[in-house]
Order: C-alpha cells, then sequence, then structure tokens
C-alpha cells in the first residue's frame, strides 16, 4: 500500500486563525461573551493553510444572507417545548454527510419524502411529529484520527476538503466555506418550496466549524420586547458532537449564548454530573425545547448508562428533550472491511431508550437517524436483507453507514409501536405518578426505583448480578 505524505504535514502548523467575531450588528456586550467564548479551545478544527483565505471566507459569510429566519427558529423552539413537555416527539435524520455533489432535487426530495412517510408513521400514535432533517448544513465531519489508512489527511466533510485519496484533494481549502453556505442556502430554498406537500421540515447540523457559525451569527429582537438574542442563522437546530462537547471548550461556551435550540450528543462516557452541568450551562433559565440531549450510546451501554443520566435530569427539574440516536454508539467493521451498523443493533438501542424512559415516568422524545431515501447497502439486516457480502454493491456515504429506504421504514414502525405503548393516556399518565411516587418511596434505602419497576416488567436494567455475568450493561429481557 502506498503511504502518501501530505505536503504540509513537513510544516509547522499553520496558527490558528483568531475566531473572534467583530460583526458590529451583534450587541457590544454579547460580541464580549462570544469573543470570550471563541477564546477558548476548539476541538477538531482544521489547519487550514491560508489564514487570509479563511478570513476572506469569514467575511463573505458574514455579508451572505441567512439561510435560516429568527422566526422559523423561535417557531422550532416552541414545538420542541411541546416535545419536553411529552406533547410531541421527534423525527431527526438525513445523511451522515452531506455533500456538495448530492445537493440536487432527487436526493433533497427523495429525503424529505422518506422524512415525511416516516412522520406519518409515527403521527399514527396521536402524537405531532417534529420533523428535522439533517439537511441545509451537514457537511462537516469530525474524526476519530487525524490520517486515513492511506496517511492521507482524513476526509473531514466537503465543507474542509475533499474525498479523493489524494493529497490536493485533502487539503483544507477555506474556499469551502463560502461554497457550504451557497449549497445550504439552495437546499434551505428547495425546502421552502417543498413546505406544501411535506409540511415543515427544520434543517440542522453539528455545529462544528466554528469558522463557518460564527459569522452567521446575527441578532434579533423578540417581536413582544426584551433583550435581543443571538441566532445562528446557518440552521434551525445546532448540535454539539460527542467529539467536542468539553466543558470548558469553544463549542459549550458558543452553544450556551444562542437563540437556537440545541442539542448534545452524550455518548457512554458521558457521566451525570456532566449532564447537569451541560443543563445548567446550556440552558440556564431553564427553557423548555431549548436543550435536546441525543444519547448516542450503543447498544451494548444504553441500558447500564442512561438510567443515571435521565434519573440526574429528572431531578434536577430541567425541561430537556432526550432522543435517540442509535446509529453511532453501533458502528463496526465488518468481516469484509467496512464500517457498517447492524439493524439489529439499531433496534436494541431505540427498545431500551424506550424502556428506560418507560421506567423513570419520562418522555422518550424521538429518534436521531443516518439514513438516505436511495437503496444503498450501507447498513446490515432489516426486511432487505443487506448482508456483508452486499455491502460492496452499493455503499455510497461520504463518512458513515446510513439506513436505507427499507430499513428505515422498518425502524419507524418499530418506533411507532413503541411511542404507541409508551404515550400517555389518562390512565398511563396516573401510573406515571404513581411511579413518581414510588421513586420517591425507594429513594430511602433499598431497591432502587428503576431495579423494582424492571422486575415488575420482567427487564433488568443495569449489571447482571449473577457471578461472571459482568461486562453486559444494556436492558435484558429475562424469562416471563
Ligand atoms: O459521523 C460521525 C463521525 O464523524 C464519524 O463516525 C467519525 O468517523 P471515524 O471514526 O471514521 O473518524
Ligand atoms: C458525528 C456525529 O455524531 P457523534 O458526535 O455522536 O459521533 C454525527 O451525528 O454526525
Amino acid at each position: 500500500m502506498i503511504r502518501h505524505t501530505w505536503p504540509d504535514t513537513a510544516l509547522p502548523p499553520p496558527a490558528p486563525v483568531p475566531l473572534s467575531t467583530s460583526d458590529e450588528r451583534i450587541p457590544l456586550q454579547l460580541r464580549r461573551e462570544l469573543d470570550a467564548a471563541c477564546a477558548r479551545p476548539a476541538a477538531q478544527q482544521p489547519a487550514w493553510p491560508d489564514a487570509t483565505a479563511v478570513h476572506a471566507a469569514r467575511a463573505l459569510l458574514g455579508a451572505a444572507p441567512p439561510i435560516t429566519s429568527p422566526s422559523e427558529v423561535r417557531l422550532l423552539r416552541r414545538r420542541l417545548a411541546a416535545v419536553a413537555h411529552g406533547r410531541a416527539f421527534v423525527l431527526q435524520g438525513g445523511d451522515c454527510a452531506e455533500t456538495f455533489e448530492e445537493n440536487t432535487e432527487e436526493h433533497i426530495s427523495g429525503t424529505v419524502r422518506l422524512l415525511g412517510d416516516m412522520a406519518e408513521e409515527l403521527s399514527s400514535t396521536g402524537l405531532p411529529v417534529v420533523t428535522i432533517g439533517r439537511v441545509a448544513g451537514q457537511y462537516a465531519k469530525p474524526r476519530s484520527k487525524p490520517v486515513d489508512v492511506l496517511g492521507l489527511p482524513v476526509y473531514r466533510g466537503d465543507i474542509v476538503n475533499g474525498q479523493d485519496p489524494v493529497p490536493s484533494a485533502r487539503r483544507p481549502d477555506p474556499d469551502r466555506l463560502v461554497r457550504a453556505h451557497s449549497h445550504a442556502s439552495r437546499a434551505m430554498n428547495y425546502l421552502r418550496a417543498l413546505r406544501p406537500v411535506t409540511g415543515d421540515v427544520f434543517v440542522s447540523h453539528e455545529a462544528l466549524l466554528l469558522d463557518y457559525e460564527l459569522p452567521q451569527l446575527r441578532a434579533d429582537h423578540p417581536s413582544e420586547g426584551g433583550p435581543a438574542e443571538v441566532f445562528a442563522t446557518s440552521g434551525h437546530f445546532l448540535w454539539i458532537g460527542e467529539r467536542t462537547r468539553q466543558l470548558d471548550g469553544a463549542h459549550v461556551a458558543v452553544a450556551a449564548l444562542l437563540a437556537n435550540p440545541v442539542g448534545v450528543k452524550i455518548g457512554p462516557g458521558t457521566t451525570a454530573e456532566e449532564v447537569e452541568q451541560y443543563a445548567d450551562r446550556l440552558n440556564p433559565r431553564r427553557v423548555p425545547g431549548k436543550l435536546t440531549f441525543i444519547s448516542r450510546m450503543g447498544r451494548e451501554n444504553v441500558g447500564e448508562v442512561l438510567p443515571g443520566l435521565v434519573e440526574r435530569i429528572r431531578e434536577s427539574g430541567h425541561p430537556v428533550v432526550w432522543v435517540c440516536d442509535p446509529m453511532h454508539g453501533n458502528t463496526h467493521e465488518s468481516e469484509s472491511g467496512y464500517k457498517t451498523r447492524d439493524y439489529d443493533d439499531i433496534r436494541a438501542e431505540v427498545e431500551v431508550f424506550f424502556e428506560v424512559h418507560r421506567q423513570l415516568g419520562t418522555h422518550p422524545g424521538g429518534v436521531h437517524l443516518e439514513l438516505t431515501a436511495s437503496d444503498v447497502t450501507e447498513c446490515l439486516g432489516a426486511s432487505s436483507g443487506v448482508a456483508d457480502a452486499d455491502l460492496a454493491a452499493r455503499y455510497e456515504t461520504a463518512c458513515d453507514p446510513r439506513l436505507n429506504h427499507r430499513q428505515s421504514l422498518d425502524l419507524v414502525r418499530v418506533v411507532a409501536a413503541l411511542l404507541g405503548g409508551a404515550r400517555p393516556g389518562p390512565r398511563t399518565v396516573r401510573e406515571a405518578a404513581r411511579r413518581r411516587a414510588r421513586s420517591a418511596a425507594d429513594r430511602q434505602p433499598g431497591r432502587p426505583a428503576r431495579h423494582r419497576a424492571a422486575q415488575d416488567r420482567g427487564v433488568r436494567v443495569g449489571r447482571p448480578r449473577q457471578p461472571g455475568g459482568g461486562g453486559l450493561g444494556q436492558c435484558q429481557r429475562v424469562a416471563a
């Protein structure tokens, strides 16, 4: 195998481009707070080779028309508030990595149609669905390693560099920041045109690249009066990824100043203290719908880790939205060498997520999926029966494996059935209240509440107690 050496790797790393925002449209006090936020360490930023070009790109982004508007973002905030109160459900999905090449009518309408079909299935439970695409801005990818198997700098999404495995393509190019904005604007424009047939589709992406996000901040005053709010106009909903959620980092500090609803991806290493700190930092005024936790634990960990986090937040009284991303904790390499995910693992993580919320009397607020309407072969299993030997046929993702059309519909039927079962009707509301009362009683020394509830349902949460049974962390079905 040829190992390429990227020409710039021999040079000292370029000086970081200052991230401060000097946009005078933002009130001075907020600008100062943003500057302080940006002075914190920011993980996963590209080593742009040319600082002048980055400044030029930022100036263009600062002058460009916004992709989303404050009024749309406020509408989403209200919808997510309903989710936080248990009265609606979030369906968030789309490509792992959008590409400029696939920013086409066919691709976008395919995703929107699929999300629409899935939303319809979910709304048969009686709960309104808040549909949020990973669309119109999902161009940046955090990576586990800086170089790939060929020794080339990794692909970091079309907003940074190209996929081709050659050194010139992998060089970060600041002009791509501007191209990303123009692709996102076009996608958003088309989504607005589709609105009459598909209802509201809000857009979201990982707020990873601060050089993209900061120039697009704009201030707006609520119509009912009150102080100016700062909006990220690159999307409606932005999330902080598992790799950039450092509590002392720039991503959390910047997100804390935004009026947009924000999400935090939380993996299996997340502690109860951390989730409470995210809630205190990102939503100090406890506005329902402002903060979403996107749990991406993996099938093996979700039953062990998630209950403690949900309990802590429930006890803190923070009105968060809980969403399950069953994709990112279930990635593995197939025998044939493809990065893949097994439908059974994805489904199992969703089931445990619902079970945890059922036991704790909290609302399983949504799912976050990497999917495409195309008939790709990237994830294994489900009714389309994709096997390892099939992966090569249509493995087209730019980064992580997505559910294809059939797999997405298979999964949403499972989610709808779980949601139908979890929906609080009059009886289950009383039951939830009883459970909460029991839980208070169980805080006295003795069995933890969730273990008692688990026994009631034939489901065990937490580590198995049998000698030699260590290592299994997920909820386990036990013989009834
Ligand atoms: O989508 C998520 C991450 O960007 C992706 O899983 C990272 O992939 P890697 O571990 O191959 O770098
Ligand atoms: C990178 C992603 O996820 P995570 O941060 O959870 O790994 C993603 O959703 O694209």
